[in-house]
């Protein structure tokens, strides 16, 4: 037993030394209670905040379960949307609640499971269920599932939500292409990568001005073209907000005014934390409100149960969108440059 023994354990040990289970279970213990006050009080566990040894863990008991599928592209699925997944081929199915550290999903259209499977003969990995800065849960937890795909070896992220229209050309049902974000939450002091850099992932200080693959949207302008959906596709700037409330009609009107296109409550925690590992990421949003602008508006007040019905009514078309990006993306390879080629 180290120096740095507390005595109380230290006199235990005397004890048992002639006893080797307890001395074992005791420097177990001591082990225990020196990772356990160094996640709390260094890496501020209070907050949420994984090592990289419960990332590995998470990771590793994945790869055991994954049926040798060694996903090339992870997809996440927004609200309503899961049913990307019923497009996977020979998929392996793993509810969170069996993965060790993972987090519940407790929003209602997030199923609360992960597949493994190929798309097209693409290996993928898809979540169908993320988690919310809303639901308690610390950006860290948020952005959890972008480090375990880089630990699992994916090199591309399609990450998909519901959000509400800010852009007034928007309609329910329209799909946004995210060519860039703005982090609220990042304004008011919460990132992902806040706390002591992990430099296995990437760098203190990550570039985020091309954070959404502009080979990737071109591509995706063709796909849609192909599937008669060109005249619902749009590119704009996604924002999210902390939530649980949808926003006040002055909230939306300085997201118009900031340049914003749709407003969401997930998704911008995800990408930092994909960026910092290098992945590759296309993003879309599905329109699932119009935004209210204006106090004599007699537009709908929006409500999640209408959020998941206006995603339900574009499930075949967006399963056909994401397998045919899928498609496209098992023809490149990530390059250093940080797009794909
Ligand atoms: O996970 P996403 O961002 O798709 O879910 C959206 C935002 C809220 O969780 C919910 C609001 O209706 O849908
Ligand atoms: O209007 C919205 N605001 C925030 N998040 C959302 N998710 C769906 N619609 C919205």
């Amino acid at each position: 037993m180290g120096d740095d023994a507390s005595p109380l354990l230290t006199d235990l040990s005397k004890l048992c030394q002639r006893h080797k289970f307890f001395v074992c279970f005791v420097t177990s213990f001591h082990h225990y209670l020196n990772n356990f006050i160094f996640i709390n009080l260094i890496m501020g566990d209070s907050e949420g905040v994984y090592t990289y040894w419960q990332l590995e863990d998470i990771a590793d008991f994945l790869k055991q379960r994954s049926n040798n599928i060694f996903p090339k592209v992870a997809i996440i699925c927004g609200s309503g949307l899961s049913s990307i997944a019923n497009v996977v081929e020979n998929p392996t199915e793993i509810n969170y609640d069996e993965i060790p550290y993972f987090p519940k999903s407790t929003v209602e259209g997030q199923i609360g499971s992960l597949v493994f499977g190929t798309i097209l003969e693409v290996p993928v990995i898809v979540l169908k269920g993320r988690f919310h800065f809303y639901e308690g849960y610390s950006l860290s937890k948020v952005s959890m599932p972008s480090r375990i795909f880089k630990l699992l070896g994916c090199s591309f992220l399609i990450i998909t939500n519901a959000a509400g229209g800010v852009n007034k050309k928007y309609r329910i049902g329209d799909i946004m292409m995210i060519k860039d974000h703005i982090n609220f939450l990042g304004f008011s002091g919460n990132n992902p990568l806040r706390g002591p850099n992990e430099d296995r992932f990437g760098d203190r200080f990550p570039p985020m001005n091309k954070c959404y693959d502009k080979d990737l949207r071109k591509q995706a302008v063709r796909i849609a073209k192909k599937l008669g959906l060109l005249r619902k596709l749009h590119q704009g700037v996604y924002v999210h907000v902390a939530g649980p409330n949808y926003q006040t009609v002055a909230e939306t009107k300085m997201l118009a005014i900031c340049g914003i296109d749709a407003v969401g409550m997930s998704t911008i925690a995800e990408v930092i934390a994909a960026r910092h590992s290098g992945l590759i990421i296309f993003g879309f949003s599905l329109i699932c409100e119009e935004g209210i602008l204006d106090y004599s508006s007699n537009k709908k007040e929006p409500d999640h149960y209408d959020v998941l019905e206006a995603v339900k009514a574009m499930e075949q078309p967006l399963q056909e969108f994401v397998k045919l990006m899928v498609k496209y993306i098992g023809t490149k390879t990530p390059c250093t440059c940080g797009s794909a080629h």
